[in-house]
């Protein structure tokens, strides 16, 4: 579909330019985002760039954002979901962080079942691009804003390596501590505090990355529009599964465009794992 590679053209062209401006914009905005969060002066800059962007195509009818309360209606076609920024606390730090994206073929907020592609563009040494699409997924470099592809269907390792699970310790319910007893013992840990960074590496290496629902909050912290969907398609379209504790992310019915969802992602063998242990 043309405009699915147009989006994901524009999206994979303002990589270098929005890299480039992160320098000047590591300072925290004084604004929240819609989820309570205070904003870095980088997500604001970053969503408005690619809303600027991404509206302006012929064939983008809706546009959302982790950074801004309401959906922004900008005529006929597919929708657009985005986190401009995921992992931008990584950005004092110097640590990696990237864009997350969804693209529905639904009114937002939408179903995981109705993205035609996700994509994410990871800031690490190199810039690189993870693009799901038509049940197989590529990884791009991007260089002066160009995609070269460097991996053809991209899976899940047979033999998984790494773990990331978020969330202060103490908060998780027991159930989940278990699961992660278990895994600990066969697995090493990778965590980063950017999902994309973290989720690059359970594709890379094999493993589960989870963000689960904690004590003091059930429902997780990671939004299901911005970032459960878009990194649940990718996961199971290299082969592995997801999950919010009991079905796929990706048949979770959205009834808020900001919502929450716990989120395990990964080797299909350990998220079953973890859906019994749950
Ligand atoms: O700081 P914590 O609790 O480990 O949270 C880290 C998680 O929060 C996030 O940074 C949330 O994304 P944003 O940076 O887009 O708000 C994830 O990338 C990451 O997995
Ligand atoms: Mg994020
Ligand atoms: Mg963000």
């Amino acid at each position: 579909m043309e405009t699915v590679d147009t989006i994901l053209a524009t999206v994979a062209a303002a990589a270098p330019e929005i890299r480039g401006g992160l320098t000047g914009r590591r300072r925290k905005a004084d604004e929240e985002n819609p989820s309570g969060e205070i904003q870095m002066a980088a997500d604001v800059w970053a969503d408005e760039h690619l809303e600027a962007e991404l509206t302006a195509i012929e064939g983008v009818g809706e546009f959302a954002s982790e950074e801004r309360e309401h959906v922004v209606d900008c005529g006929e076609g597919l929708s657009v979901a985005i986190d401009p920024l995921d992992g931008s606390s990584n950005l004092k730090s110097n640590n990696s962080m990237g864009t997350i994206v969804g693209i529905y073929d639904v009114p937002l907020p939408a179903k995981g079942t109705d993205l035609v592609a996700s994509a994410f563009v990871l800031f690490g040494p190199i810039t690189t691009m993870m693009v799901a699409r038509d049940g197989s997924v590529t990884e791009y470099v991007i260089e002066d804003g160009e995609q070269r592809v460097v991996t053809e269907d991209v899976t899940l390792p047979d033999d998984p390596t790494v773990y990331g699970f978020g969330g202060r310790v103490p908060d998780w319910p027991e159930a989940f501590t278990a699961y992660a007893r278990d895994v600990e013992d066969e697995l090493k840990l990778r965590y980063g505090g950017a999902m994309i960074g973290d989720v690059n590496q359970v594709l890379t290496y094999g493993g589960v990355f989870a963000y689960p629902g904690l004590e003091s909050r059930p429902e997780g912290k990671l939004r299901l529009q911005f970032e459960g969907n878009p990194m649940a398609y990718i996961i199971e379209s290299a082969g592995g599964r997801s999950s919010d504790g009991e079905q796929s992310i990706l048949d979770v019915t959205p009834e808020e465009l900001h919502q929450r969802v716990p989120l395990h992602i990964g080797n299909a063998e350990l998220i079953d794992r973890l859906e019994s242990a749950l």
